[in-house]
């Protein structure tokens, strides 16, 4: 049972060191806000939010980090271990990483002019990362797929769509939308793919696979839903992302968060929290890291 006032008495500054780290850093780098956020979902959705996406591979054992699809694409581990050196310096291992990543995303998001929620607290780390990442959703899924992924862990339809629409920050890599943009989808704005083929060439096995285009194309920087009206004009860069908008189920909750950025702020705030308590470890399970990226020794 997670509460947000996990921390109040054994370290009551947790919060504010926490905040004061994520907006320093998306202040120096937009985007690692986005990197922030989605470092979340995918501890979250691998084992539940258990800080495992956090361990770094060692020798010949490859956990999650070096697992498709995390592997050259998750970032923002390095502002984690920092977060966590600065907030063991006031608590002496009170605070687990999977907490500080929860934090974390909620900061990133309000770093990025989105909204605010109260964060449920008192997660603990896992011992070891199985390196089990086909449970997170590929790029390629149908509405179908994306649903049963979301079903798996307890998210709704609803939850979904609002939980996609983290996509309105951050950055794709042209590997993860190249069939898109050359003709592997119809529902496509023209000139959109045409715009976007200039930076990510059709060859693959290149350097220009991993050439990067924003996941919003109007206002990638900022936290809004201005990813669901790109949606209505088939500006999508993802295929999973256009799915959610192509005469299917989902259409109205579409539109729905495209014209009512409350409706949207509302639902995206909810799924989150249902996200944040996937599976974690409480009591005595688990343990409190001293380092965010290795167990305790
Ligand atoms: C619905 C299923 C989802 C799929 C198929 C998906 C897939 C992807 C892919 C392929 C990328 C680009 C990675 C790269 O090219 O290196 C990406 C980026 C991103 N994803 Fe998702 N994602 C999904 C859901 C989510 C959710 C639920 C969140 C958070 C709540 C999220 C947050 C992000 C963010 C913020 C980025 C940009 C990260 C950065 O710029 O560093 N995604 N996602």
């Amino acid at each position: 049972q997670l509460s947000s006032t996990f921390y109040d008495t054994s370290c009551p500054n947790a919060l504010s060191t926490i905040k004061s780290a994520v907006t320093a850093a998306v202040s120096s780098e937009a985007r690692m806000g986005a990197s922030l956020v989605r470092l979340h979902f995918h501890d979250c959705f691998v084992d539940g939010c258990d800080g495992s996406v956090l361990l770094a591979d060692t020798g010949s054992f490859v956990g999650e980090q070096g697992a498709i699809p995390n592997n050259a694409s998750i970032r923002g581990m390095d502002v984690i271990d920092n977060i966590k050196t600065q907030v063991e310096a006031v608590c002496k291992q009170t605070v687990s990483c999977a907490d500080i990543l929860a934090v974390a995303a909620r900061d990133s998001v309000v770093a990025l002019g989105g909204p605010s929620w109260t964060v449920p607290l008192g997660r603990r780390d896992s011992t070891s990362a199985t390196g089990n990442t086909g449970d997170l959703p590929a790029p390629t899924s149908s509405l179908a797929q994306l649903q049963a992924a979301f079903s798996k862990k307890n998210l709704d339809t609803t939850d979904m769509v609002a939980l996609s629409g983290a996509h309105t920050i951050g950055q794709a890599q042209c590997k993860n939308f190249r069939s898109r943009i050359y003709g592997g989808d119809t529902n496509i704005n023209a000139a959109f793919a045409t715009s976007l083929q200039a930076n990510c060439p059709q060859a693959t096995g290149g350097s220009g696979d991993s050439s990067l285009a924003p996941l919003d194309t109007k206002t990638p920087n900022a936290f809004d839903n201005s990813y669901y009206n790109n949606l209505l004009s088939q500006k999508g860069l993802l295929h999973s992302d256009q799915v959610l908008f192509n005469n299917g189920t989902t259409d109205n909750t579409v539109r729905n968060f495209a014209s009512s950025a409350s409706a949207f702020t509302g639902a995206f705030t909810t799924a989150m929290i249902k996200m944040g308590n996937i599976s974690p470890l409480t009591g005595t399970q688990g343990q409190i890291r001293l380092s965010c990226s290795k167990v305790n020794s």
